[in-house]
């Protein structure tokens, strides 16, 4: 007798918790834990599993932060360890290149998520054509998608299907669409490319909604959408995908997988090396309110620590200021800014006249 059919999903999930996890994790994944957790995901029945620096191909750099192990070491043993999965790579074009992508497809990587910022899509338009020449499938990734409008959003879209992308991602990389604007630029990328490539939603938790944005992206029309095991991700981290499996489930979405199959993955095998679960405290909720970067909070962090500034002023000064990424190093400038502003206000306290 001949296995049972499996359901069609009515979504793919694609788990980044070994690529946007690897911001939170300083970029310190060992090849046993990438082992463990492509298992846990693949046996679950996630069918796409992204692993790259948090900042993508090419990522690992003193700008970004250096990665413990060698990138293309650990797709391969994730491309090794996955039964049924496909591993997908993240690029940002001019911080990872073709040749990046032509190694990632070496060592067995499949889909290739190319992300700009949301205004910019048209740097992606050589590495599209270079990914589908490669034989992979291809992802359009339009990041910090809050800061322009649906119908702008829908042109850089339609720039990335153009070029060869066969799903263009929302991705809500500030934590800072609040639901309906989230389900505003789902459907406006589907009015504009719905025929010829998905739609996927990206969602970070910063305001908590990663899942709810997620749930009214599906019902938007998005047939692709991301979570991370633990919410592992850059600030509040990204919508866990266990809860997002649970609740489709709870909704009667298929997304084929085995729910207590991921949970477990979430608390055996990845909360046990996280040294840190991220969370909605206050540098975090300013990233999703000032609409910055999620992967600038550990910058914030670490500038706070060294000139002795809080970091959610910090965060606050870069949304004013409307910093992408790529501009990390401005953090150091505004925290240099408020260390002599505080001191000015030190001197002044003391009657002091510059
Ligand atoms: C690679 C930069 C960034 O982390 C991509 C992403 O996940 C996002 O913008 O949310
Ligand atoms: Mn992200």
């Amino acid at each position: 007798m001949s296995a049972p059919a499996e359901k069609p999903r009515d979504l793919r999930i694609t788990d980044s918790t070994l690529r946007d996890g690897s911001h939170a994790m300083s970029h310190q994944f060992t090849e046993g834990q990438v082992r463990a957790i492509v298992h846990a995901l693949d046996t679950s029945g996630v069918e796409v599993i992204e692993v790259a620096h948090g900042d993508g191909l090419g990522g690992s750099s003193f700008n970004y932060g250096f990665s413990l192990e060698d990138e293309f070491d650990l797709i391969a043993a994730a491309v090794d360890e996955a039964e049924r999965a496909r591993i997908a790579v993240l690029m940002l074009p001019g911080l990872g290149t073709v040749e990046h992508l032509k190694r990632a497809r070496s060592v067995g990587a499949s889909v290739a998520r190319i992300a700009t910022h949301c205004t910019e899509a048209d740097v992606s338009v050589q590495h599209f054509g270079a990914a589908r020449d490669l034989g992979m499938e291809t992802v359009g990734f339009l990041m910090l998608s809050h800061r322009t409008g649906p119908e702008a959003l829908a042109k850089q879209a339609r720039i990335m299907v153009d070029a060869g992308a066969q799903c263009v991602y929302v991705v809500d990389s500030a934590g800072a669409l609040v639901l309906s604007d989230a389900q505003a630029r789902v459907r406006a990328l589907l009015d504009e490319i719905g025929d010829e490539a998905q739609v996927g939603f990206h969602g970070h938790q910063n305001l908590s909604l990663g899942v709810a944005n997620s749930v009214l992206a599906y019902q938007a029309g998005a047939r692709q959408i991301d979570g991370a095991l633990c919410a592992l991700g850059a600030g509040a981290g990204n919508a866990p995908t266990e809860v997002l499996a649970a609740t489709l489930d709870r909704m009667g979405i298929n997304a084929g997988i085995d729910v207590q199959g991921v949970m477990s993955a979430a608390q055996d095998v990845v909360k046990p090396v996280i040294p840190r679960l991220p969370w909605m405290d206050r540098s975090a909720i300013v990233q999703g309110h000032a609409g910055v970067y999620s992967s600038f909070l550990l910058h914030a962090e670490r500038a706070s620590q060294r000139y002795g500034v809080p970091a959610h002023e910090i965060l606050e000064r870069v949304g004013q200021a409307g910093y992408v990424g790529g501009q990390e190093d401005m953090i150091i400038d505004i925290a240099l800014q408020l260390a002599e502003e505080r001191d000015l206000g030190d001197l002044a306290a003391q009657g002091v006249r510059r």
